[in-house]
């Protein structure tokens, strides 16, 4: 407790950042340097890596991820894996870099999510109006396993702060990323898609965070992914985009899956694969007679879903014509095809990526659990948001000693 004492009161803290997605690639571990903290911060990003899960390390999560009955011993057995498979990877990430625990102040890790219920999508009698999610690799094990003091499971306090656990990306792109010239919408493009839109602003100001809001906006490459492993299980995604270029929209079936009631609903909201799956997309198949469409037009189909669920929370947060300047981030701001799309469907909205931030696109989500742990040891709660878009004010993150 006298080291986090201590840690709180240097200008600067060397933190690493640690996310592990819904699209299971990979952990993502950015070291940074935080200097300061609140609106004041300033990050350098010292080193990124993304550590490849292999197939096994997927079939092991995939036993419990996003499915509604599992073994208990399962799961608790992969808490505890997890936590000490995360903090191996930490390690060879620091042998690689040349740079020894003992020189890390602290490791902030989100832990990987293996169900996502909020209220809206579960629906469960016996628990109404209740949002909950579970992220698992306890931080335990990280601390001892790294010697390192660890911050974790992040989500649990936007939840009892009155959130949905998510999207957590609102803290960390209005501190970092907001801007007195320019009105900015960062746009990540993970498993599912999400954005935070930032009005002209000085995160400094005292109603600066008032008009900004966070939300998710329905599948980004989670679909995409699955229909891909589904028919070529050598492959985990499409390169590139390249079989959904080949491909063609097919408009019956995009209609079906966009009448989900999630495209509809009111800002902000959150989901995940519990609801996006291959459930969802076979019922939609069956409805319009399309369970034989080529994988390709499939595909190309996808992709348009992914970017008019984008296009279509961008409306509801901005109005008809949305024209501002948009971020990309995250793996789906590699597959061309959906950025074309995204650039058809707003038409006034310039799209670059968050590179031309300082921001690299796959390093985001890691350096922003780094913020989140500087902000639990540093900052003060900071005011985002208003009335039904207030995000909740809080600090977030739980404190593993290694000893
Ligand atoms: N070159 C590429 N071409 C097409 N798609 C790509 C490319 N590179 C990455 N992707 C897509 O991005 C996915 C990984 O994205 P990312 O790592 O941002 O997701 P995540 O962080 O796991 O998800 P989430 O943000 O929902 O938790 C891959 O599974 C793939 O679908
Ligand atoms: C429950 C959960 O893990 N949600 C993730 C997921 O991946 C993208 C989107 O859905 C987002 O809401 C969130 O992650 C980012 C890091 C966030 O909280 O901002």
């Amino acid at each position: 407790m006298h080291r986090l004492a201590q840690l709180a009161q240097q200008p600067s803290r060397r933190i690493i950042g640690l996310m592990s997605g819904t699209s299971l690639d990979g952990l993502d571990v950015a070291l940074c340097r935080l200097h300061g903290h609140g609106p004041a911060t300033r990050l350098e990003l010292e080193h990124f890596a993304t550590v490849g899960y292999d197939e096994e390390f997927r079939r092991r999560v995939r036993q419990v991820f996003a499915r509604e009955q599992v073994s208990l011993e399962y799961l608790t057995l992969l808490h505890a894996w997890l936590g000490r498979a995360h903090a191996r990877m930490v390690l060879d990430c620091l042998r690689e870099w040349q740079v020894a625990p003992a020189e890390v102040d602290l490791l902030a890790s989100h832990g990987q999510t293996v169900y996502h219920a909020p209220a809206h999508q579960h629906q469960h009698p016996d628990f109404p109006g209740l949002n909950a999610t579970l992220q698992l690799g306890d931080a335990d094990h990280l601390a001892v396993g790294t010697g390192i003091i660890t911050v974790g499971d992040f989500r649990q306090k936007h939840v009892a702060g009155g959130g949905e656990g998510a999207p957590l990306a609102t803290y960390g792109d209005f501190l970092l990323l907001s801007s007195p010239n320019e009105e900015r919408l960062l746009l990540n493009l993970g498993g599912i898609a999400n954005f935070t839109y930032l009005p002209r602003t000085n995160a400094a100001s005292a109603q600066a965070g008032s008009a900004a809001l966070s939300t998710d906006t329905g599948p980004g490459n989670t679909l995409l992914d699955a229909v891909v492993r589904q028919h070529f299980p050598h492959l985990s995604f499409d390169e590139d985009g390249r079989l959904g270029a080949a491909g063609t929209v097919h408009p019956e079936l995009l209609a079906e899956l966009l009448k989900h009631p999630f495209f509809a609903a009111a800002l902000p909201k959150t989901t995940g694969p519990e609801l996006f799956n291959l459930a969802y997309l076979h019922a939609a198949q069956v409805c319009t007679g399309t369970a034989d469409l080529a994988v390709e037009d499939l595909l190309a189909t996808l992709v348009e879903l992914s970017a008019t669920g984008v296009a279509r929370a961008v409306r509801l947060a901005l109005g008809p014509q949305p024209a501002l300047a948009v971020y990309a981030s995250g793996g789906g701001a590699h597959n061309p095809v959906l950025m074309a799309a995204l650039q058809r469907l707003l038409p006034a909205c310039r799209f670059a990526s968050t590179a031309v931030l300082g921001v690299p696109p796959d390093a985001k989500e890691a350096i922003l659990f780094a913020l989140l742990a500087n902000e639990a040891v540093a900052g003060q709660p900071v005011s985002i948001g208003a009335g039904s878009q207030r995000v909740p004010a809080i600090r977030m993150g739980k404190i593993s000693l290694p000893d």
